[in-house]
């Protein structure tokens, strides 16, 4: 949890600065947001800055390796092939055969291209090593952002498009650490390098070449904007797909059972061809731009091959210095098409930054005061004092609500559907903060204690006994992340759960699949109501514990709370439910009416 300085109100608040996709940033603003991909990536990539130079540095010495490439063939077509008659050209110093100097030349271009090879393997395996270990680590960044976000904008944002964020947005923002690593410095280094080499071998032959730059680079700049745009597009488009397939994925059963299927296939359909719409009109923009490259490098070496052949004509110009000069053109246009294609891979992931940042820079969370205390035994009991509260403002769910709970009784909210019963819970929990009045625990403000300790306080049984994709025992111990085996075989015993456990599979130790897919609805509540048995938490939430149950199901679950409720570990209770038969168990019946405040 993020701790605030004393400053303004006393107690913390809900902060919505969060963008959605209304207001995501158009074309135009993400281009005045260059840098903004490694600027995402900068924390994370921090610790790895020095594999990121280390590779880097690998890399200019490669270039170095790649500029003396072209030598050896020269010198053998000057020296060996085509010896001018004047003995000048590459290699003129040399007296050696012409065969010695073929082998030489062979000997040097094989042991050129293996060093390239090999600087080539270690900066790749470095880059690539320190891109993954950034990579991790801006996932958790932004999963602990997620797991820590409030509620309110949980609800707004779909899993799928979080799940997209996560993994193919932080892809394409490695890819732009690693394209910046291995291709901007030592292109640059390339680029200054070819530049003087040419410059001092022939100066007019390198003017000639370079005339193609400056049409080059406009056509870059106007291909960079247009990429972003597109790259953009088609990541919203992405994330959209995402979160339908999610949502449509997570409703199977319901999708089939209503016979529905095409109906999701229309939804799936939908998005599928938005996304193949803007992928293809993104590869359209990138495809379009290297044949307009190549063209305009052709031309240049075109225009060096008819200057500089001539020069060979006249006798000025060796044949294989013609060659070196074609060949470091050809090594000058590389770090050109590099950078320009660098400028491709930091348009896409701008794109992708974009989306990366509305998650870590979200500060919509509830947050604990920089001075937050734990959370009271709860010795006395909680209390609601004139609490107010709605999801969306203007739509009040709870108005002036009063509610008071005394330590170890069992209390029951009863009230028609939608009145704001789970709501009461959620706050207790403090899932979400009042828009006014308090809630109190043995007196203190849940704002003013530390949300660990709070929670601590509580053991939840939702309406919707979420489960994870684990086994029985593991589903349990989440209750409690101290329980022992011993606790948590206990806390079955008292859930019911050893009914049906021990015709599981593998007993205690079965995998229940996602969502605990593989019990009943009763059995899942069960599970649940273990996890509660399982924790120390002086007081109990259950929302609708046994809702959607047969009568022998229900029963089972009511006994089950009886004894996690009563006797020695007695424990205070506060429930919700339509249910008479639970009500009656209850030491006070509360119930809650439509002029949105409670009826002790
Ligand atoms: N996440 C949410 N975003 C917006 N509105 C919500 C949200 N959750 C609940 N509501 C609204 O708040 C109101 C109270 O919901 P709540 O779940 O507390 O009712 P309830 O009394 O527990 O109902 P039920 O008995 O049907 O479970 C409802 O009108 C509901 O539409």
């Amino acid at each position: 949890m993020v701790r605030q300085p004393p400053e303004g109100s006393p107690t913390t608040v809900l902060v919505p600065r969060c963008t959605t996709e209304a207001d995501q940033p158009t074309a135009s603003v993400v281009v005045m947001k260059l840098p903004l991909s490694l600027a995402v990536a900068g924390p994370a990539a921090r610790p790895e800055l020095p594999a990121l130079a280390a590779a880097s540095g690998l890399v200019v010495l490669r270039v170095g390796a790649v500029l003396l490439r072209p030598w050896p063939l020269a010198l053998a077509v000057d020296h060996a092939l085509r010896p001018t008659a004047s003995g000048s050209g590459v290699g003129s110093g040399i007296w050696a055969s012409p065969v010695a100097v073929l082998v030489l030349a062979a000997v040097a271009s094989v042991l050129l291209s293996a060093v390239v090879g090999l600087l080539d393997m270690a900066s790749l395996r470095t880059v690539e090593g320190a891109a993954e270990r950034i990579g991790a680590s801006l996932r958790a960044d932004m999963f602990q952002r997620t797991m820590t976000r409030s509620l309110r904008w949980h609800d707004r944002m779909r899993s799928g498009e979080l799940v997209s964020r996560l993994t193919t947005d932080v892809g394409r923002l490695l890819d732009a650490v690693v394209a910046v690593t291995t291709s901007f410095l030592p292109d640059a280094v390339m680029l200054a390098g070819v530049l003087a080499l040419l410059v001092a071998f022939d100066p007019q032959l390198a003017l000639i070449g370079l005339t193609v730059a400056p049409v080059l680079a406009v056509l870059a700049v106007r291909q960079r904007r247009r990429i972003r745009a597109a790259q953009h597009a088609a990541r919203t488009e992405s994330g959209r797909l995402a979160g339908a397939t999610t949502d449509l994925l997570r409703n199977v059963r319901a999708v089939q059972a209503f016979g529905r299927i095409d109906r999701a296939a229309a939804i799936f359909g939908t998005r599928n061809r938005a996304v193949l719409d803007v992928e293809l009109r993104a590869i359209d923009v990138d495809a379009r731009w290297t044949p307009m490259a190549d063209i305009v490098l052709a031309i240049g070496t075109a225009l060096v091959l008819v200057v500089g052949g001539r020069h060979v004509l006249t006798g000025s110009l060796s044949v294989g210095e013609l060659l070196v000069v074609l060949a470091y053109l050809r090594d000058l246009y590389s770090p050109v098409r590099g950078l320009t294609r660098l400028s491709v891979v930091l348009a896409k992931a701008g794109a992708s930054a974009v989306r990366v940042r509305e998650v870590l820079d979200c500060d919509e969370a509830v947050e604990d005061r920089y001075d937050a205390r734990p959370a009271p035994r709860l010795r006395s009991g909680v209390r609601f004092e004139q609490v107010s509260f709605g999801y969306e403002p203007g739509r009040p769910v709870l108005d002036h609500f009063d509610l008071d709970i005394t330590a170890g009784e069992t209390a029951c909210l009863l009230g028609p559907s939608g009145i704001g019963k789970s709501t009461t819970l959620h706050l207790l929990l403090r899932l979400y903060d009042v828009d006014a009045g308090r809630i109190l625990i043995d007196g203190v403000d849940l704002r003013d204690c530390d949300q660990r300790s709070l929670r601590d306080r509580f053991a939840f049984v939702p309406q919707d006994p979420w489960l994870l994709d684990a086994t029985v025992a593991e589903n349990i111990a989440f209750g409690n992340q101290n329980a022992t085996r011993a606790g948590v075989v206990a806390a079955g015993r008292t859930a019911l759960v050893d009914e049906f456990a021990d015709r599981l599979p593998f007993g205690y130790d079965t995998p229940l699949g996602e969502g605990g897919v593989r019990l009943s609805g009763g059995q899942r509540r069960r599970v649940a109501l273990a996890r509660a048995a399982v924790s120390p938490a002086p007081m109990v939430l259950l929302d609708e514990p046994t809702a959607s149950l047969d009568p022998v199901s229900a029963g089972t679950v009511i006994q089950a709370i009886r004894a996690m409720t009563t006797g020695p570990s007695r424990r205070t209770v506060l429930m919700v439910t339509h249910d008479r038969d639970l009500a009656a168990i209850a030491d006070r019946v509360v119930t809650l009416d439509h002029d949105l405040a409670g009826r002790r």
